[in-house]
């Protein structure tokens, strides 16, 4: 595994707040990284600086061996959308790509594909403030990478797309990371973080919560949790042994278990009086981890940090 991005002991202050508090993680090549947190957890800014939109006031961050990022090297989506809106599709593909120094008949070539791959043919003499929302998102994304970029860091990249769309964006960022690139995400899509993260630095108030490989983290904090299909007495389902709490709806009821349970141990001393028209035995999910967090339970300080 080869190192391509390393961030160090980070810290920023705005006007006396600190909003970053020693964040240290990187990425390694050919994998997803994904930088998880609350709205305000500090996500934007750690890329911010990354990208040298703006300069931590502690730490450092550099790239494979260089001192300075070499931005040619580098993909970026920003948070905030928006292209030249009077320009044609591949004219502003093209000049992006020359002002990367990238070869325009390679970068011509790559926007075609990609053009094709995000059902987008046929638009290269488009103006982009003829295309929707969705379709210019797909125009961004492919300028962030129509240079082949070595380290492709994207800020909330399937915000405003709709389902398929998210599909070949996930399906893409998975095939541009099989082929060696690095990539960094941040986004607030579980469920598609869970599905294609390979690790994942989870933030809050500044401060780093949660950083290992998708699995150790599963393993740490993602307790088992069983869901019981039929009607039964909440008290009952809660007297259970190692039944941390119990969610209860009209036919169903999900009991959250404490985090050492032996679930072939705990299914059998379910007592007979209680009664399952199907059962689900699973993990929490990234999602419930998430709001664990972000709602401040204590989750954290119960399950020690992976990779502390
Ligand atoms: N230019 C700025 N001046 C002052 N405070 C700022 C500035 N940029 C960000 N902040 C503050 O820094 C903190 C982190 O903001 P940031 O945008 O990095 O969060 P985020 O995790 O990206 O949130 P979101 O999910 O809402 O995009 C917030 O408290 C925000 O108010």
């Amino acid at each position: 595994m080869e190192t391509m991005l390393s961030v160090k002991n980070l810290g920023k202050t705005f006007k006396g707040k600190k909003v970053l508090e020693n964040i240290s993680f990187d990425v390694q090549k050919g994998e997803i990284m994904a930088v998880l947190g609350p709205n305000g957890a500090g996500k934007s800014t750690t890329i911010r600086n990354i990208m040298g939109i703006m300069y931590p006031d502690e730490g450092s961050i550099s790239f494979r061996n260089y001192q300075e990022i070499p931005r040619n090297m580098i993909g970026y989506l920003p948070e905030e959308r928006g292209l030249y809106k009077n320009v044609k599709v591949m004219d502003i593909l093209l000049y992006l790509a020359e002002l990367k120094d990238y070869p325009l008949k390679d970068a011509k070539e790559r926007a075609l594909t990609y053009l094709k791959k995000f059902n987008l043919e046929g638009k290269e003499n488009v103006s982009i403030e003829e295309l929707s929302k969705g379709m210019g998102q797909k125009v961004q994304f492919i300028a962030s990478i129509i240079h082949e970029p070595e380290l492709l860091i994207l800020d909330e990249p399937f915000s405003g797309l709709d389902p398929v769309s998210q599909e070949l964006f996930k399906d893409e960022i998975r095939n541009l990371a099989d082929q060696g690139t690095a990539i960094l995400l941040s986004s607030h899509q579980m469920n598609l973080v869970e599905e294609m993260a390979d690790r994942l630095f989870m933030m809050h108030q500044g401060q780093k919560v949660i950083y290992g490989t998708m699995d150790e983290v599963k393993t740490e904090y993602a307790n088992f949790k069983c869901t019981i299909k039929g009607k039964n007495d909440i008290t009952i389902l809660e007297s259970l042994p190692e039944v941390q709490r119990v969610e209860q709806r009209e036919n169903s009821s999900t009991l959250y278990l404490t985090k050492d349970v032996k679930p072939t141990t705990w299914l059998k001393h379910l007592p007979d009086q209680i009664m399952i028209q199907e059962l689900i035995f699973d993990r929490i999910t990234l999602h419930e981890i998430f709001i664990d967090i972000a709602s401040g339970k204590k989750l954290i300080e119960e399950a020690g940090a992976v990779n502390a």
